[in-house]
């Protein structure tokens, strides 16, 4: 995928309230202004990278970006589960994120515990990717310093 890293930010919207409640792994939601930006070569699927409440601090990230095969969602959906565990909810805060890599395409389960084990699986595996040198460094870009509330697109 050419247009990784892809740097983005975007208003923290609320979804189905599934993440929390029936998987125990919160999702923050982009608006459709962000999801509908994205470079055609950004394919559906579970990404991992880094991201940012605010100003606050960066944090290691899995994203899934589709149509929740599992829920068979009408409307394609792209959700950051941040792994840190927050005080707050932050709904309606701008949330920054630079996704770095792919891990796997979206797929349905038979059973949500099935799916929560993926889940878990591809934070594991989000985990030791991000501390390879490569991806650690796009922690400290200047794109979560900057001030600038307005969504980027590219980098
Ligand atoms: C790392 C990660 C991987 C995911 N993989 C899948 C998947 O393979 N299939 C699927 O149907 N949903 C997948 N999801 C999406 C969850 O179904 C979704 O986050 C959940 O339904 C919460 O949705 P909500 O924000 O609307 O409440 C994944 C979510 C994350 C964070
Ligand atoms: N570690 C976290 N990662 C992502 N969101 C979190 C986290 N901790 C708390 N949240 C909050 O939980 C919300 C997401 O929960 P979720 O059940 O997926 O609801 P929704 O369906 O509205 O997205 C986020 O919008 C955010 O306010
Ligand atoms: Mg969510």
């Amino acid at each position: 995928m050419k247009s990784l890293p892809y740097f983005c930010r975007g208003e923290v919207i609320r979804g189905f309230g599934r993440g929390s409640k029936e998987l125990g792994i919160p999702t923050a939601n982009f608006p459709d202004s962000v999801v509908d930006n994205l470079p055609a070569d950004i394919s559906t699927g579970i990404y991992y990278g880094w991201a940012c409440v605010g100003n606050g601090d960066v944090y290691k990230m899995v994203m899934s970006i589709g149509w929740n095969p599992y829920y068979k969602n009408t409307k394609k959906s792209m959700e950051t589960h941040i792994i840190h565990k927050f005080k707050e909810d932050f709904y309606g805060e701008m949330l920054s994120v630079v996704m770095v890599g792919y891990i796997r395409s979206e797929k349905s389960y038979p059973s949500l515990e099935d799916l929560i084990a993926a889940i878990n699986s591809d934070i594991e595996q989000a985990k030791v990717m991000l501390d390879l040198p490569e991806n650690s460094k796009l922690k400290e870009d200047n794109f979560f310093t900057s001030t600038s509330n307005s969504i980027i697109n590219g980098h």
